[in-house]
């Protein structure tokens, strides 16, 4: 006998765009790449090929269309519970709906020294993400939101010194080093008991994804970094501090290590130490630190 342990399905990957048109001829736009995931009673589709509660997943992808029409997609926050919460007030069998979303940067583009109405341009990689579940038993949305593949680097202001060393150890101690990451950061919202609730918070969104953004920015330039392990705690300490309905931050960031190269070979060129200049960027294999940092009434329960 086997037994379906654990089941879930969706559709990935549903790209949107909106359009939002103003009364002044202004216009906003927003794209987004969704992904839904259901689960409760359905597993006799796995295990009896009974399809009957299959709420399809090309359903699910109209349906995404059909509540970004008759909704705000913004904060993405607020769109992702909508999203979720549909699919446990229509169907009575699903249990649990996880809605993800990547929202993607359109910059309005500055022309003739103004922002332009209705043109934009794509400067740069990083997102915007959202993961929600809301939950029929007990009925509660969960938030999670974040940002993923902000791309950053220091030229110097980094330091990495005092590790542990034994016979496998080659990495020189540097007090001036190149520091470049890639931003994954993420912050959990305390769980809110309905729609209603997140709708009351709708201003809390924007509010801590820009903290996020500027904390995280600014400490990364201003510290004079002793480690990247350092270096996210005091970002994720400040966030903490600014959002009181987070209970936790997380961060995961790549070292992207940057060379410096020996060319004395090459008539006794100096370009080590604090002569270096010219460094050779490494694609791979790179540092991961990762950490979650939560308020100390939440530590506890761990
Ligand atoms: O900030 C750093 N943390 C490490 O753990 C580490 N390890 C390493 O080789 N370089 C670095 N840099």
């Amino acid at each position: 006998m086997a037994t379906l342990s654990q089941a879930r399905y969706g559709k990935d990957n549903v790209r949107l765009f909106k359009v939002h048109r103003h009364d002044d001829g202004t216009q906003d736009v927003t794209e987004m790449t969704v992904c839904t995931m259901l689960e409760g009673d359905i597993a006799a589709s796995w295990t009896k090929a009974d399809n009957a509660n299959i709420v399809a997943t090309d359903t699910q992808k109209q349906t995404a269309y059909v509540m970004a029409k008759l909704h705000p997609v913004n904060p993405p926050e607020l769109f992702g519970s909508i999203l979720a919460q549909h699919y446990i007030d229509e169907y009575a069998w699903i249990d649990a709906a996880h809605v993800s979303i990547v929202v993607h940067k359109w910059t309005r583009m500055p022309v003739d020294g103004k922002p332009h109405p209705h043109s934009f341009l794509r400067d740069g990689d990083e997102k915007r993400t959202v993961e929600v579940t809301a939950s029929r038993r007990p009925g509660k949305i969960s938030v999670r939101s974040g940002i993923t593949d902000l791309l950053v680097l220091k030229s110097t202001g980094s330091q990495f010194w005092g590790y542990h060393k034994d016979e496998y150890t080659r990495l020189p101690e540097t007090r001036d080093r190149i520091l470049s990451t890639e931003v994954e950061a993420g912050w959990q919202w305390d769980d809110f008991r309905d729609l209603e609730a997140v709708k009351k918070r709708v201003e809390a969104f924007d509010r801590a994804w820009n903290d996020a953004r500027t904390i995280t920015l600014e400490t990364f330039a201003k510290e004079d970094s002793p480690s990247v392990q350092n270096t996210m705690y005091l970002m994720a300490e400040q966030i903490l501090a600014v959002a009181p309905g987070v209970r936790a931050v997380e961060y995961s960031l790549p070292n992207k290590h940057y060379f410096e190269i020996d060319l004395s070979w090459f008539k006794g060129l100096k370009n080590t130490g604090k002569d270096a200049e010219v460094y050779a960027p490494q694609s791979d294999p790179n540092g991961l630190i990762k950490c979650t940092v939560t308020r100390p009434s939440a530590a506890a329960k761990i």
